[in-house]
């Protein structure tokens, strides 16, 4: 398929074959209860904390990403990603802020065992043999799982105290669904064109995805 949408794409397929596990890891109950407006405070600082980290992890993943982008003979997507990589630096600051905001010391925090689960399977990506198809799929599935996450959050109906707002808007705004969605695209195009194992190699990323976003949330909540 070609027409730049995303309907009966690779990864739409992988989203409703998986659906159960996609659903656990954007209808969590961490992030249902911010939508409800029951979230434990604890668990909220213990999740930004904890976040703060993994972006700081991302920005090398997001790099890895890049680097295999620009390697490649149409490197068309480069800007795309280039911007990823830029908006990263913003959210480090705002990580920061909101850190000060709520009172959360973010020099005294180590990542607790699900966010080392998690910053292992994006430092993998460093190995030159994994394919620019399998970087870009989990790059993709990465910023979809909190884009649906935090879009839930803002969506109709929600009794999201007002001082988490912030927090949702960041991941569940209409821009950063148009940039998922062009991940999406990008990723799509890409599986398209790529060898069967590959596309193999690139839908197991995306469930290992699911996992660890799964784990994250728990970790959160401190349900493990
Ligand atoms: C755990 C996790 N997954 C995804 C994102 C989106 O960038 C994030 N900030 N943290």
């Amino acid at each position: 398929m070609d027409g730049g949408g995303v309907e009966g794409s690779t990864t739409a397929a992988w989203m409703e074959r998986y659906q159960q596990m996609y659903e656990r890891a954007t209808r969590h109950p961490f992030t249902v209860s911010i939508r409800d407006g029951t979230i434990d405070l604890s668990a909220f600082k213990r999740w930004l904390s904890q976040d703060y980290l993994f972006v700081r992890e991302f920005v090398a993943f997001v790099a890895s990403v890049l680097l295999k982008c620009c390697k490649q003979e149409d490197n068309s997507d480069m800007e795309t990603i280039l911007g990823g990589v830029a908006s990263l630096s913003d959210e480090l600051s705002w990580f920061k802020n909101e850190a000060a905001r709520w009172g959360v010391d973010l020099a005294s925090i180590s990542p607790l065992e699900s966010n080392l689960e998690y910053h292992r399977f994006l430092q993998s990506f460093n190995e030159p043999e994994i394919s620019y198809a399998v970087a870009i799929t989990t790059f993709w599935a990465i910023e979809t799982v909190y884009q649906d996450s935090f879009g839930f959050c803002i969506e109709e109906g929600n009794k999201t105290p007002p001082e988490l707002l912030g927090t949702c808007q960041r991941w569940g705004s209409a821009d950063f669904k148009l940039y998922c969605q062009c991940l999406q695209r990008i990723a799509d195009r890409i599986l398209a064109n790529a060898p069967a194992d590959t596309v193999k190699s690139a839908e197991e990323a995306f469930i290992r995805v699911l996992e660890l976003e799964i784990g994250f949330w728990e970790m959160s909540s401190c349900r493990s």
